[in-house]
């Protein structure tokens, strides 16, 4: 790996929007690719913003800002998740969006990219409340979503239940049932089986794949996982079955660390029991920004954005990082892991799993046809393979990191796409 400068100075501070265009202007520099299409890969298409009331239980009206950013649809309707977090903003979800437009791109599925939230904790919500939150959101985003425009799906706070409560407030309104409108649905009402495993699947698959290349032993690799939500239980979980020891693995409120490895099957994980990793009987306790700099084989954050800064980047231990999260490395961590030559696996691969399974999802819903979890995972399988495949093929034959590589199969696709439909009138 060598080290490419970067364009401008980055900041600790940086939304992820600016993290995006960061990354974004570094693979650009490996192309050729004309600047009006580069000029208008910065920008997002449209962003929409809307108030939600919502009525506590308790007969308290209180009003939730809500966002759903579109970023570029050249190659197919917009697809991403929705976020319920107290942190979203409208920059967080610009950049998400990007993020998403080059991930469809790398898997080479017909999707642009885009992404919303809520500005809520969802612990502070009943499920009630959080049904009359979801439901209204869906109401509001109406015109400007469906199955051939924008397809929602779940993010961080939000999952197959949140997905079934938007489709059915969507489809009340459209008076016919609207299954292709978002994914990660329930599979009971159109949702795929495996999408819920499906984004940490793909992070023990990349993270395979990655130990392959660099012949290293899963048997003999130690994982910490920060988060142990959907991305990071599922991934945890992959990766213990494959043989590796999952030594850490983290909730909000802290993480526990065994150095003989963690039975991850009996870790409640953040979907059955919320908060409940930190409580559970391990020989030893840490704080997330410990478990961080662990002396480990592998390390992945899949929880937040932004916690791999130029304050701990030198501090992390680990000989590789996979990416679970969207966006948890800050381009000083990034530059400082380049010069330190520690391979960073971005998120725009090892995450994919999710959008690739909720494509298949989609196409399940408009054909009307269920596929079995043998047949997803098997897919799943070939779709990833053939991603890292073509990254791999970058990274090998220049001299870029791995987000670079990956950005640059991103990139080409994407326009490609922009000159042969013509962008600018
Ligand atoms: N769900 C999906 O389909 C996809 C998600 N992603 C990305 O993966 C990441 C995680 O999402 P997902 O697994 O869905 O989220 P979940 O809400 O399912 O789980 C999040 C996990 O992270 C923990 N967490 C929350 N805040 C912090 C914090 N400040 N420090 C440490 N841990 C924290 C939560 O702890 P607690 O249980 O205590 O709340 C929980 O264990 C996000 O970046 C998301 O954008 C990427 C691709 C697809
Ligand atoms: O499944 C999807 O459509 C998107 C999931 C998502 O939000 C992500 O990959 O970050």
């Amino acid at each position: 790996m060598t080290t490419t400068d970067s364009t401008t100075e980055p900041d600790e501070t940086e939304s992820a929007v600016e993290t995006a265009r960061r990354q974004l202007e570094r693979a650009a520099a490996h192309l050729d690719i004309d600047e009006g299409v580069i000029e208008r890969l910065r920008h997002p298409t449209s962003v929409y913003r809307v108030s939600i009331p919502l009525e506590r239980d308790d007969g308290s009206q209180e009003m939730y800002t809500g966002y759903r950013a579109h970023h570029d649809s050249v190659r197919g309707p917009y697809k991403g998740g929705l976020r319920y977090h107290p942190g979203v903003t409208e920059d967080e979800c610009i950049g998400l969006s990007m993020w998403m437009t080059w991930k469809c791109a790398v898997m080479d599925i017909p999707f642009g990219g885009a992404k919303g939230g809520v500005i809520v904790d969802p612990k502070d919500l009943s499920s009630n409340e959080k049904e009359r939150l979801t439901r209204r959101f869906a109401e509001e985003l109406r015109p400007m979503i469906g199955p051939m425009r924008d397809i929602p799906a779940p993010d961080m706070g939000t999952g197959p239940q949140s997905m079934a409560w938007f489709m059915d407030a969507y489809s009340m309104q459209e008076g016919q049932t609207e299954p292709g409108v978002v994914t990660g649905k329930p599979p009971v009402v159109g949702g795929s089986y495996g999408r819920e495993e499906a984004p940490g699947r793909s992070v023990g698959i990349v993270t395979r794949e990655a130990l392959a290349y660099y012949d290293r032993d899963p048997a003999e690799t130690a994982v910490a996982v920060q988060g142990f939500g959907s991305v990071g239980a599922n991934a945890a979980r992959y990766l213990d079955e494959l043989g590796a020891s999952i030594v850490a693995v983290s909730d909000v409120d802290g993480a526990i660390y065994d150095p003989d490895g963690l039975d991850t099957g009996d870790v409640e994980g953040h979907d059955e029991s919320p908060g409940m990793v930190s409580g559970y009987d391990a020989p030893e306790t840490l704080t997330n920004e410990e478990l961080l700099e662990l002396d480990v084989d592998v390390l992945i954050p899949a929880a937040i954005g932004n916690v791999l800064t130029g304050e701990n980047a030198r501090g992390v231990d680990a000989d590789m990082i996979v990416e679970g999260a969207n966006g948890p490395t800050t381009s000083t961590a990034d530059q400082i892991f380049e010069e330190r030559d520690v391979p960073v696996i971005p998120d725009i691969i090892a995450n994919a799993g999710g959008v690739t399974v909720s494509y298949f999802e989609w196409l399940q819903d408009i054909n009307r046809r269920s596929w079995r979890l043998e047949r997803v995972n098997e897919e799943l399988e070939t779709e990833m393979r053939r991603a890292w495949t073509d990254v791999r093929r970058e990274y090998e034959s220049r001299d870029v990191t791995w987000r670079d590589a990956t950005y640059i199969v991103a990139l080409e696709r994407i326009a490609a796409a922009h000159e042969a439909r013509g962008l600018w009138p």
